[in-house]
Formats: structure tokens, sequence, C-alpha cells
């Protein structure tokens, strides 16, 4: 195929005036009409590049605004594939990932919590007064661990806290302050009833597997349970 030559009208008037001045003999006139048509393409030409220069420079800030909110939306996908969107805690993948993060460089305690009958809330109040009783509890949560720990949500009414570097009396403690938080007070939510919730502590060695200590909460957590809710267990309290 031909390739087209963009500058065709262009090159010719230059290979005329180039004609015009290699003839000694050509009148003036001549010249004369050879750089008027010189003038008249260099003038088109810087038009034309002006006009490109001015359309390249939109593109490319087109592209830098593209650009910038392909970035903001990958973060946000990246943020909602780590939170649940209910309460803004972590997610159960998100907090095992953190868990295994953690031990692989200290040792850790982590509580287990789980609201008491939730099942009953849901059916006398509806589902929705359900949902609010579940993002204020979070609230309590994160307000008694004013920044300690990382909270995460691993099923519909059981929450994790991961407690890096803390030693398993002081979880102890600590998730006795977090039951009284959410029991002490009725949820301005739902102040019809009480709200309760039951805790398992356990504690990791660092490069120890969580799962393991996950499954020793949730046994200390089942211990509370069974011990008549609204209370905290430790894995050094299971009776078995
Ligand atoms: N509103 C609401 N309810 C949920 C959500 N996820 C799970 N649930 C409900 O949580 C309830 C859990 O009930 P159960 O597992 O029987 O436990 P429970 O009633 O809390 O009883 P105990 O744990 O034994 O004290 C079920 O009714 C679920 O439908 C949620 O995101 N929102």
């Amino acid at each position: 195929m031909d390739e087209v030559d963009l500058f065709e009208a262009e090159a010719l008037a230059l290979r005329r005036a180039n004609a015009v001045l290699a003839d000694a003999g050509t009148e003036p006139a001549a010249h004369r009409a050879a750089l008027e048509e010189l003038v008249q393409h260099y003038g088109q030409l810087m038009r034309q590049s002006r006009r490109l220069i001015s359309r390249s420079d939109r593109t490319e800030r087109e592209l830098n605004q593209l650009n910038a909110r392909l970035k903001q939306l990958s973060d946000e996908l990246d943020y909602k594939a780590r939170h649940d969107n209910l309460t803004g805690a972590l997610n159960r993948g998100a907090v095992f990932e953190r868990a295994h993060q953690i031990l692989e460089k200290s040792a850790m305690s982590l509580v287990v919590l789980d609201i008491d009958f939730f099942k009953r809330i849901n059916d006398e109040f509806g589902h929705p007064a359900g949902d609010a009783v579940i993002r204020e509890l979070v609230g309590r949560l994160r307000s008694t661990l004013a920044g300690t720990g990382v909270v995460g949500r691993v099923g519909g009414e059981e929450f994790t806290i991961l407690l890096a570097g803390m030693a398993l009396e002081q979880a102890v403690i600590l998730a006795g302050k977090i039951r009284q938080a959410i029991a002490g007070e009725r949820f301005q939510c739902l102040p019809e009833r009480a709200v309760t919730s039951s805790f398992g502590v356990a504690w990791a060695a660092a490069g120890s597997d969580f799962e393991e200590a996950y499954a020793r909460a949730d046994q200390a957590l089942y211990q509370a349970k069974r011990g008549g809710r609204n209370r905290v267990e430790s894995e050094d309290t299971v009776t078995g």
C-alpha cells in the first residue's frame, strides 16, 4: 500500500521554491510568488503544530486523570476485598492473614467474641435492628481498645481481636472490659433489651500455628456460652 505523505503540499511548494532559486534567470515576480507560497505553507504548518501540541497536552491530562481514577478504584476494590462492609472491620480472610503476619514476628493473644442469643434480637426486632446492634457493638469494641489490637468480623455475629505481643492474663482483663462495655449500658440502637456477648481468649507463641490458637479460643468461647453467656473464659480455664 502506498504511504500517504501528510506534507505533500508543503513538499511541492518547497520543490517549486528550490527550482526558482536554482534558475538564475527567473523573474523577480516568480521569486516573489514562490516566497509567498512558502510563507503561506509555513504559517499553516505552525497553526497545525500548535493545534497538535495543545491536543496532545489535553490527552496527557486526560490520561493522568484516568490513571488517578484507576488507582483510586483499585484501592477501593482492595479495601472492599479486605473489609466487612457493615462495620468496616477486617473480614475473616484479612484477619487470618494479619494474624499470620503478626505470628511471624511476635507472640500474641487473641479474643473471640460472639453476641449472645443474637437470633432472638433478629427475630424480635428485625434484621435491620440486628445489623445496627452489630455496628454499635464494633464501635464499642473500637473505643474500648483505643487503638490496641486489630478487630475482625469473622462470622455473622462473631468477632476476633488480635493483640500482638500481649500476654494471656492481660488479654483476659481486656476482654472483661469489652464485655462490660457491651453489657454495662443499653445500646442506643436497641434500648428495649440488654445486649451481651461471650468471650474466649487464647495465646499463641511467635512462629506457632494461628489456626490451633483460634481453635483453643473458640473452645474457650464455647465454654463461656455453656457456662451461662455474658462471660469471659480463657484457654487456661477450659475444662474440656
Ligand atoms: N442482622 C443480622 N443477623 C445476622 C447476620 N449474620 C448472621 N446473623 C444472624 O445471627 C444469628 C446467629 O444465631 P445463632 O448462631 O443461632 O446464635 P445465637 O442466637 O447468637 O445464640 P448463641 O450464639 O448460642 O448465644 C442467626 O439468626 C443469623 O441469621 C448479619 O449480618 N445481620
